[in-house]
């Protein structure tokens, strides 16, 4: 709702107010025209200021309005809100109005502040448009106020990156008027709207204004460089072309011409697969930490202020950078001075790169430098609150570190783990502390990549996964809970992605085909490109762990063992499926040709006539519904709680397209029955590596999809004994020369 009061001196606040975000539902939007008119009608009121409640100013348009929208188009007429009450009551009014910015204004909420005739935020503002990033576009006349505020390449980066600015940026650019303190702000904004009201501040009509628009001749060709840049970045996407173009409307036609075509656009976008799915990810991405047995039982999280980090490698050092990037102060302990020495080196590493980027000013960098203390002992982990172990993958070195965790820090310290592979009970077996040990699987660089997977014993206590959650999230990681088994969800899953591509290579197909056919669907990577860059050693480690674990899954190629053998080990090498020179360009490398062939002669495999004559989406299908039947099988046994939970895994862990929803999402757009039929196909042809599992084929059967929460029984591929050890006996002869 809105609400309004009016001030001594005759200005009517009115406070948009819909926890948490004030988003603007429809009611919200009836109310705050309900309020204008009023004030508009009342003699004693002679300027108007909005703002928001409790430290927000609004989040936008509510995103659950989209679904309204999708069922009975009527209940919510963007074009009527945009122009009837935007423009032509609240902008067009005899009184003006003032935004008293005190929090987020993002989307519809940046869209109102823009129809004021002035604008007064806080320091900590944050405004944007980030409409796109739901695969719609900004619609309450954004697409055209933006540009005439701030000029159109920001408003353009702004949009097309639906990145929101902070308040000093937005003052410099014009966006905002003034930046005051939170104390001052309600009283500055109606002093501003009287002093508008009485001619000493001048009336700014934002519609009207075309003083930072660029010349003709400079918008073509910013517009034609945007049209280019979009192309290139998100070809599968229409709606960042749709934004341009009705942006173009607006300068080439006027605004007016400009807001209709607008509000058109964002009707239909809204009904397009790109909205619905980037809905989907929006609310799937926040129901990740509603975890139940966990996060319902009432429990608040414990303060954590300070952390230490037993291990200072890639991923111990790159955590250390994520903690201490967010104010933590980290004790980071190492077994000597010299490794100790590499890791800070590496956080230091880390750091100076934002700083050369200018994501961080020189005071930043020495203040975050100050939150980190070397040790070699575990004499200052007695003030700690938690502890992420980052050592080898070895379980009697892990479990002597617990015990020493144990022994050096208090009782209430939560005990964090980066294993992929052990038990997380095994690595407690030593302490009394297993209600404590909890898994925290990273990504690397750790600083960067947005997922943190929370792996849970059966013994893990829920405060231990609240405490995690809520450091995740202070962090801006986006956490997925699961539980214990080799990979969790994210390596299981994305397994199959590069076991098939090696399958199919082996029956004949090219490297780089797969490659290309993988990116055009909207992988950052194909999975040879992707192994190149994880290098063999790893991939090859990583195989082993899975044919130890799940035999059935992995595929039965020679080509990276041969590859491995012969030096070739991946980008570090500059060899790997491509040639990299110099700036990490991957160069497609004919010599790949006598490694595939030999590889074939070992598996005994013919290039195959079916596999040659496989079309774009036929590659797609064969190399992602195996991730499903993966996906399907890590749900059944319970591994993740709900569907939409490995939508976000394969989005954040694995790159999926966000636009596609999600692995599951995406499969339940195609249909059970499609994907059961086709891999039933390909069991026949090609083996067990496609067998549908048992939860897939029941939801075919049934015609159920699988975001269902039915509960299913569990399903296990079973194992090709022969090739099984053949490889394994492979693997480890390789994996003796890596060590
Ligand atoms: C016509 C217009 O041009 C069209 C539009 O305005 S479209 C909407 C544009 N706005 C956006 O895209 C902003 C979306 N929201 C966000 O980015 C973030 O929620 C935020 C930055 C506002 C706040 O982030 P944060 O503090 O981390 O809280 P977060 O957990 O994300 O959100 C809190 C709750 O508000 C909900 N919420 C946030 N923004 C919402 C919105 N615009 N509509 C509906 N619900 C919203 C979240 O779903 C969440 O609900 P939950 O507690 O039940 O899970």
């Amino acid at each position: 709702m809105a609400e309004m009061e009016v001030r001594p001196g005759g200005v009517a606040l009115i406070t948009i107010s819909n926890p948490p975000v004030n988003a603007l539902s429809i009611d919200v939007l009836y109310s705050l025209k309900d309020n204008y008119e009023e004030a508009l009608r009342r003699n004693d009121v002679k300027a108007i200021v909005v703002t928001g409640k409790g430290g927000v100013f609004s989040g936008g348009l509510d995103i659950n309005t989209f679904g309204v929208i999708q069922r009975d188009k009527e209940q919510l007429k963007v074009d009527y809100v945009s122009i009837d009450i935007l423009t032509n009551t609240l902008e067009a009014a005899g009184k003006p109005s003032v935004a008293a910015i005190n929090g987020l204004a993002l989307g519809g909420g940046l869209e109102i502040s823009m129809v004021c005739q002035a604008r007064i935020s806080i320091p900590t503002a944050q405004l944007g448009l980030p409409e796109l990033q739901l695969g719609v576009i900004p619609a309450f006349g954004g697409t055209q106020r933006l540009p005439r505020l701030v000029g159109l390449t920001k408003a353009l980066e702004m949009m097309l990156m639906s990145k929101p600015i902070k308040a000093e940026e937005a003052h410099q650019l014009g966006l905002i008027d003034a930046i005051v303190s939170p104390n001052d702000l309600l009283n500055t904004a109606c002093r501003w709207a009287l002093d508008i009201s009485e001619s000493r501040r001048p009336w700014v009509h934002t519609l009207s204004r075309t003083d930072k628009l660029e010349s003709p001749d400079e918008t073509r060709e910013i517009l034609k460089f945007s049209r280019a840049q979009v192309q290139k970045q998100a070809a599968n996407l229409r709606h960042p072309l749709v934004c341009i173009d009705v942006i173009e409307e607006g300068i080439v036609s006027g605004p007016r011409a400009g807001l209709r075509k607008e509000a058109i656009a964002f009707q239909d976008l809204v009904f397009s697969d790109t909205c619905k799915s980037l809905v989907h990810v929006f609310f799937s991405q926040r129901a990740t930490t509603k975890v139940p047995g966990i996060t319902d039982l009432g429990l608040m999280p414990r303060k954590v202020a300070k952390i230490a980090i037993v291990g200072g490698g890639l991923m111990g050092s790159g955590i250390a950078t994520a903690m201490m990037l967010n104010n933590y102060p980290v004790v980071l302990k190492e077994v000597n001075e010299k490794f100790l020495n590499a890791g800070i080196d590496r956080i230091k590493a880390n750091l100076q790169s934002r700083l050369r980027k200018g994501k961080m000013t020189k005071e930043k960098y020495e203040k975050t430098l100050s939150l980190l203390t070397g040790v070699v002992d575990y004499e200052r982990f007695k003030d700690v609150d938690l502890v992420f172990e980052e050592i080898v993958e070895n379980v009697k070195v892990k479990q002597q570190v617990f015990a020493d965790l144990e022994q050096y820090s208090p009782s209430h310290c939560v005990l964090a783990t980066n294993t992929s592979t052990i038990d997380l009970d095994l690595i407690g077996e030593k302490t009394n502390s297993q209600d404590r040990i909890v898994g925290a699987h990273f990504f690397s660089p750790a600083h960067v990549m947005p997922l943190l997977e929370i792996i849970c014993s059966k013994r893990t206590s829920p405060q231990v996964v609240v405490d995690l959650l809520d450091v995740g999230k202070k962090i801006k990681k986006t956490p997925v809970v699961v539980g214990n088994c080799t990979g969790f969800a994210v390596n299981r899953m994305f397994s199959p992605y590069t076991s098939i591509a090696l399958l199919l290579v082996d029956r004949g197909m090219d490297v780089y085909k797969i490659d290309q056919v993988c990116t055009e669907f909207g992988m950052p990577m194909g999975p040879f490109r992707l192994l190149d860059l994880v290098g063999f050693g790893v991939a090859l480690a990583s195989g082993m762990e899975y044919l130890e674990n799940s035999p059935g899954n992995v595929d039965k190629s020679m080509l990276i063992p041969l590859m491995f053998e012969d030096k070739r080990t991946g980008e570090a090498s500059q060899k790997g499926f491509y040639k990299y020179e110099g700036n990490r360009k991957a160069i497609p490398d004919p010599d790949i040709i006598k490694y595939v062939e030999q590889s074939r002669s070992m598996a005994g495999t013919l290039p195959d006539l079916e596999v040659l004559k496989l079309d774009d989406k036929d590659i797609v299908e064969m190399v992602f519904f195996p991730v499903i039947n993966e996906a399907c099988q890590v749900l059944s046994e319970g591994i993740a709680t709900k569907a939409s939970d490995l939508d976000i895994a394969s989005i954040f862990g694995m790159g999926f397209p966000p636009y596609r929803g999600g692995i599951m999402y995406w499969a339940d757009s195609i249909g059970t029955k499609r994907i059961h039929t086709r891999l039933s196909e390909w069991e026949m042809k090609y083996g067990q590596f496609f067998r549908p599992c048992s939860y897939l084929s029941e939801r075919a059967a049934e015609g159920v999809p699988l975001s269902d929460a039915k509960n299913s029984a569990k399903a296990r591929l079973s194992l090709d004994v022969m090739m099984y050890h053949k490889q394994l006996g492979f693997l480890h002869g390789c994996l003796k020369e890596l060590v």
